[in-house]
């Protein structure tokens, strides 16, 4: 079978659109919902909410959890370095052939050919015009003038289509149209420092990891740990945290990966359970300076064993993996 033909680089790529399933996965507590009511007020005002903040403060899945609360279709789009306006607007593609012939005379045949350029739409113009809502992740990675498009959008409602591809140079945006955005500080490798007129025309939250009630909850919860396990791992992590003797901070993330870690292998939440001290060595010995071989240097494993003993103290039992429970 022949190869198939070459096609546009825009075609290959498809938009995500999503709809996303109720309640998925998102633990909701008096703090998570303070936030949630205070976006959702700015995103129905019409005005975009922008959540900054270190990696693995939540921004993603709060975002998320905001979009499927506007209960409209969702389109998400990851920034990235490579982005420019067609990848984020869309842009020609291809071109569409019309024939006709024309024998109403049967002795003379006309034969008109026409072609026209294709448009292709790309992620904020599916959001603009069907009214879904954009939640732009980590729109900080892509170069700033890709994002120069929103300023227009988010300001006079308008989307400035690159060229008159589609026999317009703008399109009104969809009263239904909301932006959620998302950043990690400039510092983070590969974000750039987004331009003030576009931070200017959002609603800019800072999101540095949530309060110990919400990480206790989040980390039970997705994990299936007891609470009281579970607020033994998050407190061991708060004050890691604390302490800032890491290269990489530890976050909520860190909790719930010892805590997965812990209920899938049926450790006990316990210095004297030596799986689970080799388990948070690993996870957040690998947040210290390099050590040798894998491991920390021994002024940090010290002082990581002793942060383990005091928040995990050698009293509980090694839980049995397959029910969950302690044996
Ligand atoms: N309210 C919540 N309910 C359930 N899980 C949560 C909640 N908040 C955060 N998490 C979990 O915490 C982890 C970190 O959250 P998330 O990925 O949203 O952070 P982020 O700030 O977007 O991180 P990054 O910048 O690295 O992408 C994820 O595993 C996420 O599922």
């Amino acid at each position: 079978m022949p190869p198939p033909p070459p096609r546009d680089a825009l075609e290959n790529e498809s938009e995500t659109t999503l709809q996303l399933r109720a309640g998925a996965e998102f633990v909701s507590t008096d703090a998570t919902e303070a936030l949630v009511q205070r976006s959702l007020r700015y995103l129905e005002g019409g005005y975009p909410v922008h959540f900054r903040g270190p990696a693995g403060s939540g921004k993603t899945t709060l975002s998320l959890h905001l979009a499927e609360r506007l209960e409209r279709p969702v389109v998400l789009l990851v920034g990235d370095d490579s982005f420019d306006t067609r990848r984020l607007v869309g842009g020609e593609s291809g071109t569409r052939s019309r024939r006709v012939v024309d024998r109403y005379i049967t002795s003379v045949t006309k034969v008109e050919s026409e072609s026209e350029p294709m448009w292709l739409d790309r992620a904020l113009t599916v959001a603009c015009t069907e009214g879904c809502t954009l939640v732009y992740d980590e729109f900080n990675r892509a170069p700033p003038a890709a994002n120069n498009v929103l300023l227009t959008v988010l300001e006079e409602r308008m989307l400035v289509l690159p060229k008159a591809g589609r026999g317009e140079t703008y399109t009104r945006v969809h009263p239904e149209f909301r932006a959620i955005f998302t950043s990690n500080p400039v510092d983070h490798v590969g974000a750039h420092e987004a331009q003030n007129a576009l931070l200017d025309r959002m609603v800019t939250l800072d999101l540095d990891g949530f309060d110990r009630g919400t990480e206790v909850a989040v980390t039970a919860a997705r994990s299936g740990l007891p609470l009281a396990d579970a607020a033994a791992i998050v407190d061991m992590v708060r004050d890691f945290r604390r302490s800032r003797e890491y290269t990489q901070r530890p976050t909520l993330r860190a909790s719930l990966m010892i805590a997965r870690m812990t209920a899938v292998q049926g450790l006990a939440v316990s210095a004297d359970d030596p799986d689970f001290v080799q388990l948070c060595l690993d996870l957040l010995g690998s947040r210290l300076k390099p050590g040798v071989g894998g491991q920390p240097d021994a002024r940090h494993r010290q002082m990581l064993i002793k942060l383990i003993e005091h928040f995990c103290p050698p009293t509980t039992t090694r839980r049995d993996a397959r029910f969950g429970g302690v044996a």
